[in-house]
């Protein structure tokens, strides 16, 4: 079935947008938008695998490793493996391997994390200091709401799975073509999630009879090329195929103010404090109807859900 066709919205793209710009057309939509000709520095001439592998070294680094380019969560067909970063860098960059853990063709993908993986967050300042020189991050936010800046490296062909991430994001393609597609946070009803995740591995090609509600979900699509910066608002669910090796770099930054996330959060993806409160309350809620026989669990249940429409969902959204 084509049913998709029907329903691809381009992201736009927008040429040589200023922070002042930025700040007054773009993020208030909270819409993600391509932002084309940024000022990001010497990385985008710099960045080839020769000069990564000697500026960044031998530190080790723990990737995903998959013998299939689609990664999926559920089955977990992917490794963890750790590797020397320079080793990393000339393997993901290959396509057939002499050296492999899984398979000759087996694909590579990097996001870089902090020190200490549980306390520290991903910041290329302390963890690559030197190709960190080479990058000029567009701050279009204040220097208070940064939170972090993640290094992002794929093979050719590897695709992440859809996600969404509580923070708001710029993701700076550096080298390498990549192409992402996005759902808004009001379609999570046809995403099937777990936890942060969508189940629907194979947005392309989806299995409708598992998941037929997914059918209604609008997808956005756009190609990021060297150079491009996507905006990616806070929750908006993001599905990433790496068309070439490429190198890319992510910052998120804090929308909301400080107090609202969770401290204890090092990747950006746990839910605000007030909605991981919310979500336990109605769990205990749902644990309460339980007490009654169906008959009346589900009668009280469906003006539940009525009350929580009435109430919380925003009434612009259609
Ligand atoms: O480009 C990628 O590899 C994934 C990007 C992503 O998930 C993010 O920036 O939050
Ligand atoms: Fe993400």
């Amino acid at each position: 079935m084509e049913r998709h066709e029907q329903r691809v919205v381009r992201v736009p793209s927008l040429d040589g947008v200023t922070r002042e710009r930025f700040l007054r057309d773009v993020y208030p939509r909270r819409e993600p938008v391509v932002l084309k000709g940024m000022e990001l520095g010497p990385c985008t001439t710099k960045w080839t695998v020769d000069y990564l592998s000697q500026a960044a070294g031998s530190k080790e680094v723990k990737i995903h490793v998959s013998a299939v380019p689609q990664m999926d969560f559920l089955s977990k067909n992917f490794v963890y493996r750790t590797l020397p970063f320079d080793v990393f860098v000339r393997r993901a960059a290959e396509v057939k391997h002499k050296d492999y853990f899984l398979s000759e063709d087996e694909k590579y993908y990097l996001r870089s994390v902090g020190e200490d993986v549980r306390k520290d967050i991903a910041d290329i300042r302390k963890q690559f200091p030197v190709l960190a020189d080479d990058v000029q991050i567009p701050e279009y936010f204040e220097k208070e709401q940064f939170f972090s800046s993640v290094f992002r490296i794929s093979s050719a062909g590897l695709q992440l799975w859809t996600h969404y991430d509580v923070m708001d994001n710029f993701l700076i393609q550096v080298t390498g073509r990549k192409r992402v597609v996005l759902y808004s946070p009001r379609d999570v009803p046809y995403l099937y999630l777990s936890g942060t995740k969508s189940e629907v591995l194979d947005v392309d090609n989806p299995d409708f009879e598992k998941y037929p509600l997914f059918v209604n979900a609008k997808r956005y699509q756009c190609y990021l090329e060297a150079g491009d910066v996507l905006f990616i608002p806070a929750m908006w669910f993001h599905n990433v195929i790496s068309e070439e090796f490429g190198v890319a770099l992510n910052v998120f930054w804090k929308h909301l103010p400080a107090e609202c996330y969770d401290k204890s959060d090092t990747y950006g993806n746990k839910d605000p404090i007030a909605a991981s409160r919310a979500i336990q309350i109605l769990d205990r809620a749902l644990k309460t109807l339980e007490e009654l026989p169906e008959e009346y669990r589900d009668f009280y249940a469906r003006r539940m859900v009525l009350r929580i429409q009435e109430k919380a969902f925003r009434n612009d959204y259609g």
